[in-house]
């Protein structure tokens, strides 16, 4: 027999070693866990995909394979399931049980199955011009949401309990009497499976182009709006964003051995609102094909928001409509909008007044508000906290640093970290950070008042304008999120972020100025020692440095007459002949030629 046949022998063996085994533990999880549903993916169904799923993934050779397996019930009936499974889509199988108790045995792994019976693109391996990615994805059952799951908004008010809830499916962004939404997730059936199940399932999703597995956002679908159809999903595959080890900053710049920087600016409209917005303009996507009453969707905007929402509208081909406070935006924020054919209101006032105008329009007239008013959105953004601790093996880090402006983000970490910790993915949650411009800090103001009295500010021009905003929507959600987490709030000047950016930038970063608004944080958090030199420390970086190149470019060449741009490296004017080059060169390096 071949080397690699026997190999595989024995990891059958071993496959059904270890679901034999874990059949003995079925009849107490069952009782635990109660009727399976007689339709759909039932809890133990899910449950041995899950570790047939992990199981399999050691046949990294194979590209497709057919596996047989018995389940039987507890009245001892027997019944034989075939699936297929390929390397590139795993499986998702459903059958129906009616029984309380099922064991399941891996009997058979047959290996060179054809890829069309894998239902894998034939056409020389190719996918058919006819072909979509939905449809390879649907052949496999991958398409049909679990139906288990469940979410609906509530209200936010975390310390008291009420009764009032809402479906996702309804057009509503506050209580009755005006408080903020929050999107609840059906935990009790969540927690029908394990910390262990939930790492492997979403393990196997990342670096896939399943769809609609392969984003980020959605490769967590149960956890954010699991009654989707996948079909309805508007997505640019957006998350999965770099976690960069911030090695030489962390060391030379502050004594600090394990620094990090979350890369959410890395995304397809260049900062984190994508993944916020594939949730919101899927969610409208849906809504418009139930015939719901709506000719667009809407948001105030700093500029990220707009980005994305105008992108992912134009995706869809759902209207999309901006308000954006004239001049306070970079001309590359402003451009994308335009670029995505959006209506752009260009207006005479500040985000606050923007953000007014929208809520006041949005009353009016039947477009969807797509601000973080909007509950939904925090559901995409919490998934970055889930890929943190995923990304570090689902360990937890003990500090997230994360700028604010309306402040839905923190809030949107927090309850990332919170999942996890309550679904058994991690043991805590981190301390969390809030950080803000100066210029812009109502947050900042109202913790050093001891959380007493929230007063909104008139916020003045910062560079990092996409945070410029005084009257933050989310100002109870960020207090949640801090008090509950043994946050802090720092503030930074115009000349620390710009500095704290520059500074970030000679390391090999391309950080925006909100990014130096959390580097600057960390740097006087690190000062005080608060923030410990071992201390396992994440750093949000919120947006793309190369949306924000007018005020490097100031600081560069030492327009700005304000602050001192002590880390200015501006292009040398040189003739070009080889003595002035050389001239050039001797200067700035110590060249003794
Ligand atoms: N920084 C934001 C401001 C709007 O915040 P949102 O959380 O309501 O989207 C932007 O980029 O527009």
């Amino acid at each position: 027999m071949h080397t690699l046949n026997k190999k595989r022998l024995i990891t059958v063996a071993l496959t059904c070693v270890t679901l034999i085994g874990r059949g003995r533990a079925f009849p107490f999880m069952f009782e635990k866990w109660g009727v399976i549903p007689t339709t759909g993916v039932s809890a133990l169904e899910a449950r041995s995909s899950g570790h047939l799923l992990a199981d399999m993934a050691s046949l990294t050779q194979e590209n497709a394979c057919r596996v047989s397996c018995f389940s039987e019930c507890f009245h001892g009936v027997r019944k034989e399931h075939s699936f297929s499974w390929s390397k590139r889509l795993g499986f998702n199988r459903k059958c129906n049980y009616e029984t309380l108790q099922v064991r399941a045995t891996v009997s058979k792994i047959e290996h060179n199955v054809s890829s069309q019976d894998a239902g894998l693109a034939t056409n020389g391996g190719k996918r058919k011009v006819t072909d979509s990615i939905k449809d390879e994805a649907r052949r496999h059952g991958l398409l049909e949401p679990p139906t288990t799951f469940s979410a609906k908004y509530v209200p936010f008010s975390p310390y008291e309990t009420t009764e009032e809830f809402y479906s996702l499916d309804e057009i509503i962004y506050r209580s009755k009497d005006g408080k903020l939404l929050d999107v609840q997730h059906d935990m009790k059936a969540l927690k029908e499976y394990d910390g262990k199940y939930w790492k492997a399932l979403f393990d196997s999703r990342v670096g896939k182009t399943t769809w609609p597995f392969g984003s980020g956002v959605w490769s967590k679908k149960e956890w954010v709006l699991p009654e989707i159809d996948n079909d309805d999903i508007v997505s640019a595959f957006e998350g999965n964003s770099n976690l960069f080890w911030a090695e030489r900053f962390g060391k030379e710049m502050l004594g600090m051995s394990d620094l990090w920087v979350k890369h959410c600016g890395i995304s397809h409209t260049g900062s984190f609102k994508d993944l916020g917005m594939t949730v919101l303009v899927s969610q409208v996507n849906k809504l418009m094909k139930m015939n719901k009453k709506l000719i667009g969707v809407g948001c105030a905007s700093t500029g990220d928001t707009s980005a994305a929402l105008s992108a992912y509208c134009a995706a869809a081909g759902i209207p999309a409509i901006v308000f954006l406070p004239a001049n306070k935006i970079s001309i590359a924020q402003l451009v994308q909008p335009i670029a995505n054919g959006a209506i752009v209101l260009s207006l005479d006032t500040d985000f606050d007044g923007c953000m007014r105008l929208i809520r006041e329009v949005t009353e009016q007239v039947p477009i969807y508000l797509a601000n973080s008013l909007n509950s939904l959105r925090l559901e995409g953004q919490k998934t970055a906290a889930i890929e943190i601790c995923q990304q570090f093996d689902w360990e937890v880090p003990d500090w997230v640093i994360v700028p604010g402006g309306n402040l839905g983000n923190i809030y949107a970490f927090y309850k990332g970290f919170v999942m996890c910790k309550e679904l058994g993915l991690t043991d805590r949650t981190p301390r969390l950070v809030c950080a803000q411009a100066a210029n812009a800090n109502p947050l900042y103001l109202h913790y050093k008042a001891g959380w007493n009295n929230f007063v909104p500010v008139k916020a003045s021009p910062t560079f990092a304008s996409a945070i410029q905003i005084g009257d933050p929507v989310s100002i109870d959600r960020a207090v949640y999120a801090l008090k509950n987490s043994d946050g802090i709030v720092e503030e930074a000047t115009e000349e620390e972020l710009m500095d704290a950016a520059a500074l970030a930038d000679m390391t090999g970063m391309f950080t925006c100025p909100h990014t130096g608004v959390a580097l600057s944080a960390l740097m006087k958090l690190r000062e005080k020692n608060v923030i410990g030199p071992t201390d396992r420390t994440v750093v949000v970086s919120t947006a793309h440095g190369l949306k924000f190149t007018q005020s490097k470019i100031a600081y560069h060449s030492k327009e700005i007459t304000e602050i001192q741009c002590k880390h200015a490296n501006p292009p040398l004017e040189v003739k070009a002949d080889l003595g002035s080059v050389m001239d050039a060169l001797r200067s700035k390096l110590s060249l003794t030629l």
